[in-house]
């Protein structure tokens, strides 16, 4: 219980004090509704014995004080008493709910875009742990889960409890016998409720993981269709997904059905309950049969707004339980997110806050050599050194080659340079100041080709200045970006121009002009140093040829480093590097090292 609260707690910071503000509320509610229940039993027993006026102290002390001329009247006043009571209750039980929903739903909205910011500012390495499936089910149902089947059952469980307490001490304030009977239906309800624990609990977390499956099974099976479609292997995969719905559809089904278990149960305790106390109070009470009409209407109404809060109640924490993974879930990823952030920010050794610089800021400032200074990584979970005391430099305006067998750490290489990966050990400085001073500032100099581009199903035009809102695009770079990333044909042929959408990661475009649209991409950013990995695989031997022309037009201009496979796309490089496991093998001019001159 106390991990729960901490847990909670440590999610919903900033809402504490909303969550204090409701309990009042509801406490302020049952107060109401207490009231009116129990002028309810007043009402039937004068409406039934005028006598029991002057058997109640209460109803005599109100009768005197108030100066009544008959019982009639004093009934007329209570009956009145009562439809206010339950109006005023109605208005502001419908008010309260509303005030839960509008909470949970806000927190909702909130924890997903605070989990979304946390994941596109982890570490790098973090996402190549987890699987993008993980990402979005915790992002949009996690967070449901959370709120909606976790936080609102429990302001509502809150609240049913506070109604069942009040109810309980007026129906014990009524007739001391009924304090064993309620008891002992309360024991018997939660008792119910323990074994079952556990397996909802479990219940809640299988389905959890099958919808989690559900969408990675999308991911590969549609993500990969032209495999899929071409190797007729569509059936693998609707054999996973049948898989997975079949457990999500039995687990959701075990959960809602038997979380509401108890509740009947309860019900027919009740009932039961009505009926003995009724037999009991006949046979063994001395009191007479009007003093059981006025206790039977309390207790049947009590009974009336009992049942359905212990009902709520139970069902409640039955939910409660089946979404508890849900809060383990976030408070995981939010633990570890944060932890990461601080780990990096430790291994960042003189890393200083990068979150106040805007992407387009540069703090940082290039004016003669970035020097790759033994550089030292390994990644997680590895016992060999990817790059190992890797040593290059890099002159301002240089066009520099990468070169290497596959395997031998170029990818990583840039990967650190990108600012992805913080090495063990080693320093990339930039005119002798660290870049890990200001990372982001770092960053903001640097234009990135990946090899394998990725485009958002949206229009050419977004897809170049990624990133960037359409009211500050600039036309006259777009124009000048796609000229030198010989895309103008391109252009000219599609439908709609710029305008024309290019499909989920880019479908509607061949190989080459994806490539095209990333050269266009860091061409329209400006960045004054370029980092192509293999821009050129996927282009046919023309275009590629005008794409090395264009990257050539920019040598002198920008600083370029080039991670090529077809040696002919670096013949014009300054300066090459071979790469072999993890350091510089040979360097010098294209003739020495790739021709051996
Ligand atoms: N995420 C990772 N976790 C563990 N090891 C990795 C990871 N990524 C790469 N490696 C390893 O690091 C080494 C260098 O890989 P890298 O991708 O940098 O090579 P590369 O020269 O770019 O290869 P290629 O030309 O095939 O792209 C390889 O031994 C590879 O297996």
């Amino acid at each position: 219980m106390s991990q729960f609260l901490s847990k909670f707690l440590y999610i919903t910071k900033g809402h504490h004090k909303s969550f204090i503000g409701m309990i009042f509320l509801f406490l302020f509610i049952s107060g109401f509704e207490v009231f009116g229940t129990g002028m309810v039993g007043s009402f039937i027993a004068i409406a039934t014995s005028p006598n029991s006026i002057k058997n109640s102290y209460w109803l005599n002390l109100a009768y005197q004080q108030l100066k009544f001329s008959s019982e009639q009247q004093f009934l007329l006043v209570i009956g009145l008493v009562v439809i206010i009571a339950f109006y005023a209750k109605a208005f502001f039980s419908f008010n309260a709910q509303k005030v839960v929903f509008e909470f949970g739903y806000k927190l909702k909205g909130e924890l997903s875009y605070k989990l979304m910011k946390a994941y596109i500012e982890a570490p790098y390495s973090f996402h190549l742990r987890i699987n993008s499936a993980t990402l979005i089910q915790n992002v949009v149902t996690s967070t449901d889960q959370f709120c909606i089947g976790l936080v609102m059952p429990l302001l509502t469980s809150i609240s049913n409890s506070v109604i069942i307490l009040a109810l309980v001490l007026l129906l014990v304030a009524t007739d001391i016998t009924a304090l064993i009977f309620i008891a002992m239906i309360l024991l018997v309800a939660f008792g119910l409720l323990h074994p079952m624990k556990d397996r909802l609990a479990r219940w809640g977390k299988e389905g959890w993981q099958a919808s989690r499956e559900m969408i990675r099974i999308m991911n590969h099976g549609i993500g990969g269709l032209k495999e899929t479609r071409v190797l007729g292997c569509e059936s693998y995969f609707e054999q996973q997904m049948e898989e997975q719905t079949k457990k999500y559809a039995l687990n959701q089904t075990l959960a809602a059905g038997y979380g509401n278990l108890p509740r009947y149960v309860v019900e027919a305790f009740m009932i039961s309950f009505l009926i003995g106390f009724t037999l009991f109070f006949i046979n063994f009470s001395q009191q007479d049969k009007q003093s059981l009409t006025a206790i039977l209407g309390i207790f049947a109404l009590a009974s009336i707004r009992l049942l359905p809060a212990t009902g709520n109640l139970i069902s409640g924490v039955n939910v409660i339980r089946t979404n508890i993974h849900a809060l383990d879930r976030l408070f995981f990823d939010f633990k570890e997110l944060e932890n990461n952030n601080l780990a990096a920010d430790l291994s960042c050794r003189k890393c200083s806050p990068v979150s106040s610089l805007t992407r387009n800021e540069q703090t940082t400032y290039f004016n003669k050599q970035i020097i790759i200074d033994s550089i030292v990584f390994q990644y997680p979970e590895t016992t060999k050194n990817a790059l190992d005391e890797i040593f290059l430099t890099i002159n301002k305006g240089e066009s520099i080659g990468l070169i290497g067998k596959s395997g031998s750490g170029k990818t990583t290489l840039v990967d650190v340079f990108l600012g992805l990966f913080s090495p063990q050990s080693g320093d990339i400085t930039v005119d002798g100041i660290s870049i890990y001073e200001n990372l982001r500032s770092w960053q903001n100099m640097i234009g990135y080709v990946p090899q394998s581009i990725f485009l958002i199903d949206d229009t050419l035009e977004r897809n170049i200045a990624f990133g960037v809102p359409d009211r500050i695009i600039d036309r006259d770079k777009l124009k000048r970006a796609i000229e030198m990333a010989q895309l103008s044909e391109v252009v000219e042929q599609l439908p709609n121009g710029i305008e024309t959408i290019v499909g989920e990661r880019g479908v509607l475009l061949s190989g080459g002009q994806r490539q095209r649209v990333g050269i266009a991409r860091v061409l329209y950013h400006e960045r004054e140093i370029l980092v192509f990995d293999e821009a050129t695989a996927a282009l046919d031997n023309e275009t590629e040829h005008l794409v090395t022309e264009a990257t050539k037009a920019l040598s002198g201009t920008r600083t370029i480093i080039i991670i090529a496979h077809r040696l002919s796309t670096i013949e014009h490089c300054d300066r090459i590097y071979q790469i072999d496991r993890g350091q510089v093998l040979r360097s010098g001019s294209y003739q020495e090292v790739v021709l051996g001159q």
